[in-house]
């Protein structure tokens, strides 16, 4: 893709606030997210990581605040900036009388995807151990097997800009080793990743930082690897409260 090359910000949020009425759900958020890195998003219930995501996304519009996602203003470009994006959203995203093999199609319709894109589909569905069901309808789908089926989405097309939003959530060991290896890989191809999560140890192995939000704010950024261990442990809880 040939935007690979280090310390290239792939994703500047400045100043951002978002407001539902008189939910104010973030509110000064800022964050940088670099082309080959992954930036986990820490924080309780209700501190903001999934309404920043969506406004990286392009689903949500920022109330106020600068957003630049590969370069491109949510605001003023938001197709520019959706076409940089691959988002698996925390809910929701699937149809339910669709199966995973005619998401894929649609996704690929989408995003005008070059013909030649089903063996990269067909992968990714067998790494996700959902080949089996590829043309099963999703209505029956565990949650696990839903979460695997939206990172899938989110990956097909190697976005520059990779939103996971919670896709840890109930999914089980080898969906997890599929995620871990697909942030892997789309950290080799020179995106940027964005991880939201509640599991600090599964943010540490994904991602090399953390950026920790608090009450819709933005209070900590450091090292995954000064969230490690007990010590790390210790850290982090002292960030919630
Ligand atoms: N559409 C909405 N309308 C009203 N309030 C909202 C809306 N979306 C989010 N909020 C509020 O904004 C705040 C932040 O929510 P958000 O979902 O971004 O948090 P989160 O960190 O992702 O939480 P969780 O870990 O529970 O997923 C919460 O108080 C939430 O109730």
């Amino acid at each position: 893709m040939g935007e690979g090359e280090p310390d290239r910000a792939l994703v500047e949020v400045r100043d951002l606030h978002v407001r539902f009425g008189e939910v104010e759900a973030v509110g000064g958020v800022h964050l940088t997210a670099y082309a080959g890195r992954a930036t986990a998003l820490l924080g309780r219930n209700g501190a903001g990581k999934s309404t920043t995501m969506r406004v990286l996304a392009g689903v949500v519009p920022p109330t106020s605040g600068s957003v630049l996602v590969a370069g491109h203003d949510v605001r003023r470009h938001p197709m520019a900036a959706k076409r940089a994006v691959g988002y698996c959203p925390d809910v929701g995203g699937l149809v339910p009388r669709a199966t995973p093999w005619e998401h894929l199609q649609l996704a690929a319709r989408l995003r005008r995807l070059p013909t030649g894109w089903e063996p990269r589909a067909r992968d990714l569905l067998e790494r996700f151990e959902l080949g089996d069901v590829a043309h099963r309808v999703t209505a029956g789908f565990s949650h696990g097997m839903g979460r695997r089926l939206s990172v899938v989405l989110a990956a097909l097309h190697e976005p520059q800009v990779l939103l996971l939003d919670e896709p840890f959530d109930g999914v089980d060991p080898l969906g997890v080793e599929a995620t871990l290896e697909v942030v892997a890989d789309a950290r080799s191809r020179g995106a940027a990743v964005l991880v939201s999560t509640h599991l600090r140890e599964l943010a540490i192995e994904a991602c090399s930082t953390v950026s920790v939000l608090r009450g819709g704010a933005q209070v900590a950024e450091m090292s995954a690897l000064d969230m490690a261990g007990e010590e790390g442990a210790r850290a982090y809880r002292s960030l919630l409260d």
